[in-house]
């Protein structure tokens, strides 16, 4: 009982009044020496370089939320079989309440007249009437008749190739909601002035949040005459990139322009569904009949991508980036150990410098100073 009591004071004494520290073994080694010094040189470049100032890894991020609004604006003519019609924006935007996705018709084929009487023999989809002719092998349908001939697609030039004079208005609101800022693409110093005589150039009026369909075409590495002909898909990407570590000013948008589908080559490989169209009737009554025009519309769709990153500093990432790149200076320690006691000629002489050998017992015990 005695000995138990001393053993355990014994033990709490070592504990509470003992204290241990790794024993160091200085190495005068060049070739360690400069080896270690590289690694731990590499390492600190890595940390400053790459996690602090290339990654930014003292601050935290955020991603944000935006609306988009858009409102297109030019007017097309056309002369077709000496008929002339003049197109506004209210005739050849689809839909036209200004969505962030939106298709512009620079060429049609239209139908007009369309109605729907009597059944009819129509070689195109229709409503079986259950009538058929077995001498000819052909069934009624009921169907809007006369049909479209999308045969021959107008071309040299389609229909509305004025389209690459109109202009598009965008008009862009973001939230990070982590830092708390909202930004309007509409920045300091763009006001209804500029607005009303700008029109964007990445390099003379980047900031300019009008842009010519030509322009807009021309940047995503289009050409307009075969886009405007057979339509296809271009993206605007608005990218917000932020450091809210300076003043919210210098949060500014980019605008950034890519050919979605329809570029030359993809026509190439995709020769089973050539650019972009689909179908749009306009209802009408004609003395008491139901009546319809129908456009094939071939169209540019224009789809307005929202990008943004926010950083900021903060004190959690910091510490955290700190704390990894202190560990990493682990490797350096590890790499230099093992060249000094597996590759260098005097490998065995620092093997008994690191390790003290005692003989205790038959076995033994190696002590490792660190
Ligand atoms: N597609 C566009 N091309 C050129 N300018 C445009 C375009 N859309 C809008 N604008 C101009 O931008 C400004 C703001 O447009 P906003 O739609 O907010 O105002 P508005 O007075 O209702 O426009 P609108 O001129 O269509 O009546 C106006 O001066 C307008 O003329």
């Amino acid at each position: 009982m005695e000995n138990m009591r001393n053993t355990i004071t014994n033990a709490l004494s070592d504990f509470f009044f003992e204290y241990e520290t790794p024993r160091q073994v200085l190495v005068r080694s060049r070739r360690v020496g400069v080896v270690c010094r590289l690694i731990q040189l590499g390492v600190l470049a890595y940390i400053i370089g790459w996690v602090f100032i290339y990654e930014k890894g003292y601050q935290s991020t955020d991603t944000a939320v935006s609306s988009v609004f858009t409102k297109m604006k030019g007017v097309g003519y056309t002369n077709e079989s000496k008929v002339e019609k003049v197109w506004d924006v209210a005739d050849y935007v689809f839909p036209p309440q200004g969505d962030s996705s939106f298709v512009v018709m620079t060429n049609y084929i239209i139908t007009e007249g369309q109605s729907l009487g009597s059944p009819v023999i129509c070689i195109f989809s229709g409503h079986m009437t259950g009538v058929c002719n077995a001498t000819t092998n052909t069934c009624e349908v009921y169907a809007w008749c006369p049909v479209e001939d999308d045969s021959h697609i107008p071309e040299c030039p389609p229909l509305l190739i004025s389209a690459e004079n109109y202009t598009l208005f965008i008009k862009n609101s973001v939230t990070f909601p982590l830092f708390g800022v909202t930004r309007s693409n509409l920045v300091e110093g763009i006001d209804a002035e500029y607005i009303s005589n700008c029109l964007y150039h990445p390099e003379t009026a980047p900031l300019c949040p009008i842009f010519s369909l030509g322009d807009v075409v021309k940047f995503s590495g289009f050409n307009f005459e075969t886009i405007a002909k057979v339509g296809g898909a271009i993206g605007i990407v608005v990218d917000w990139t932020c450091n809210f570590d300076f003043d919210v000013r210098h949060c500014k948008p980019q605008y950034h322009f890519h050919g979605l589908y329809g570029n030359p080559t993809e026509m190439d490989q995709a020769r089973a569904s050539v650019g972009y169209n689909f179908r749009y009737a306009r209802h009408y009554f004609e003395d008491g009949v139901q009546k319809r025009t129908l456009l094939k519309v071939f169209g540019i769709r224009i789809d307005i991508i929202v990008q943004s990153l926010g950083r900021k500093f903060d004190v959690i990432p910091t510490l955290t980036a700190i704390g990894s790149g202190v560990g990493i200076f682990g490797v350096a320690t590890v790499v230099c150990d093992l060249v000094l006691l597996y590759v260098l000629p005097k490998r065995e002489f620092y093997k008994n410098m690191k390790f003290k050998y005692t003989d205790h017992s038959q076995d033994q015990v190696r002590i490792v100073c660190r």
